[in-house]
């Protein structure tokens, strides 16, 4: 029987980080995508700027659109002061599972609320689900021709209030152009391009800052 790639990173982590300890968890899976296989976390020089943000923003409530395995998910969630929370959304139920075994490894479940479904359908659904306002931070990281429409949906659900960030992986390569456009160009938005490289490549890629100005 053959392992997925998903599964042989939770080895990885099984392997080689610490139960409870977020920072070897990270560690564990950049040095498996490093030595052994490449996968599509937002990794370890994106993601220092990811942490940067997370540390400025000081979130209550996250919101990322891509779990993956959940590497950024404990990223970020190692970051949050107590009572603060992330939900994150996987579309593939296989990559779900093996997200919330490494967000436990990294014993962060109390941090995280993680969804199987898609993004159109489970937008709307906030509010009345989590009883919350709006969202202080939002990792987008899913499929990249939903950036634009997914954020033109969260404007419309009300799910972002004055100071609310984006924050967008991806957006050269695999690359969200229509998004970057608009965020770019609309005068409700601040942008701010973070040039880095694609996840363990030296392939260009960068993330893209987007204050919600109301
Ligand atoms: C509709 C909806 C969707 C989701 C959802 N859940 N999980 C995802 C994962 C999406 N991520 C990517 O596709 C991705 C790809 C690359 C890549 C791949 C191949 C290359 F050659 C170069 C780069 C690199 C990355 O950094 C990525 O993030 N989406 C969740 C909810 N609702
Ligand atoms: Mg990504």
């Amino acid at each position: 029987t053959h392992s997925t790639r998903p599964q042989r990173l939770l080895s990885a982590v099984q392997k080689n980080a610490t139960r409870g300890d977020p920072s070897s968890v990270v560690k564990a899976i950049d040095q498996f995508c490093r030595q052994k296989e490449w996968a599509m976390n937002v990794g370890d020089e994106k993601g220092c700027i990811l942490d940067l943000v997370v540390s400025e923003v000081n979130p209550t409530f996250v919101l990322e659109l891509g779990t993956y395995c959940g590497y950024s998910t404990v990223r970020i969630a190692r970051l949050l002061p107590p009572h603060a929370k992330v939900i994150t959304l996987e579309f593939n139920p296989d990559f779900a599972a093996i997200a919330h075994q490494v967000i436990a490894w990294a014993g962060l479940e109390d941090k995280v609320h993680l969804i199987v479904g898609a993004s159109g359908d489970w937008i709307p659904k906030m509010k009345e689900q989590f009883g919350l306002n709006s969202f202080d931070l939002v990792f987008l990281d899913h499929w990249k021709d939903r950036y634009l429409p997914d954020t033109k949906l969260m404007e419309e659900c009300g799910l972002l209030r004055q100071g609310s960030i984006l924050l967008a992986d991806n957006v050269i390569c695999p690359g969200a152009p229509d998004y970057l456009d608009y965020v770019r160009r609309s005068s409700q938005y601040e942008s701010q391009y973070f040039k880095s490289h694609l996840e363990y490549t030296k392939v260009e890629d960068g993330l893209e800052k987007s204050i919600f100005l109301g």
